[in-house]
């Protein structure tokens, strides 16, 4: 886990691969920075959700309102990518950032990091978390010119990367007035022929809409948004590879757990004058999540005398 050894295929092959295995479902926990990543590498995470909701908070600390850039985007991608690339990271690429090109450029740029995955949408650039109300959306025609792009660009580049398609439909409207579970599937068979790797139906909102869903787009593999407290009920990942599904992301599994410990955290420094006494796992066995021995052991091994 040091990010200095490549695995014997790309990460992209790799999730490629996983996704192509009808028994399997992948669960896909969501990581925002340097230490849910790791930790949730240490607890053994066959695959990483980085979640753009979360790469807003924390690296803007702002809401999931399309203010990340690709500059922000990118950069998070290719940290979380390089960390352990034998676990490929699929990561959240909102509208791609611009016309086709910019979409080809965030493909390209993705692949390039070692970035397993990503997802493309069809919200307008004042994009929203999917499960806020209100959401625009592109037309048909404006989206499936962002995924040609995407997988033109997939197509011509010498790496592997993993296209997904993601439509926000269910619960958005384009121009048209289009909108709902029907216009959903439409966006979705038309991202199938297109020749996306797999397919975001995002904001289901009942187990029967899951089921349809999956039904209604046989041909290529589908994944499930798992947002606590969003628009799609919770489901177990056993429960999701029933319904056909070969992919679940948790993307607010880091933050819904780390906003309520450290606001407690902060209760007691306030009330006691002292941090919990729960918490004192001290800086050695905070940085070793984060590779402190064996960055020390590497620049021993190379005659390095500074970590002696
Ligand atoms: C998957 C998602 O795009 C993300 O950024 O993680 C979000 C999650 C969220 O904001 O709750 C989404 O579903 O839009």
């Amino acid at each position: 886990m040091n990010g200095q050894t490549q695995p014997p295929i790309s990460a992209g092959a790799k999730l490629r691969q996983m996704l192509s295995d009808p028994s399997k479902t992948i669960i896909a926990p969501g990581v925002y920075d340097g230490i849910t990543a790791r930790l949730a590498l240490e607890s053994g995470a066959e695959c990483l959700y980085m979640t753009g909701a979360g790469t807003s908070m924390s690296r803007l600390g702002m809401a999931d309102l399309g203010l990340t850039t690709f500059t922000d985007m990118h950069a998070h991608a290719a940290m979380l990518a390089s960390l352990d690339p034998s676990v490929p990271v699929i990561a959240d690429a909102d509208t791609g950032y611009g016309g086709p090109i910019n979409v080809a450029h965030t493909v390209r740029s993705y692949a390039r990091s070692g970035v397993a995955g990503l997802h493309i949408e069809d919200q307008v650039q004042e994009k929203r978390c999917g499960h806020l109300s209100g959401k625009l959306l592109v037309s048909r025609d404006v989206y499936f010119s962002r995924l040609r792009a995407a997988v033109k660009a997939r197509d011509e580049m010498g790496g592997d990367i993993v296209v997904i398609a993601r439509t926000d439909a269910r619960a958005g409207r384009d121009p048209e007035g289009n909108s709902g579970f029907d216009e959903a599937v439409a966006r979705l068979k038309g991202a199938a022929e297109i020749g996306v790797d797999c397919l975001f139906f995002e904001a289901l909102q009942t187990e029967e809409e899951m089921e349809q869903a999956v039904e209604a787009c046989p041909k290529v593999p589908m994944m499930l948004n798992m947002v606590q407290g969003g628009r799609t009920p919770q489901i177990s990942g056993d429960e999701a590879n029933k319904l056909g599904f070969r992919l679940v992301i948790w993307p607010c599994l880091g933050m819904e757990a780390v906003v309520p410990a450290y606001r407690q955290a902060l209760k007691t420094l306030y009330k006691t004058g002292k941090a919990p006494v729960e918490q004192n796992m001290g800086p050695n066995a905070l940085f070793e999540i984060c590779g402190l021995k064996e960055l020390m052991a590497f620049d021993r091994d190379v005659g390095g005398k500074a970590y002696d």
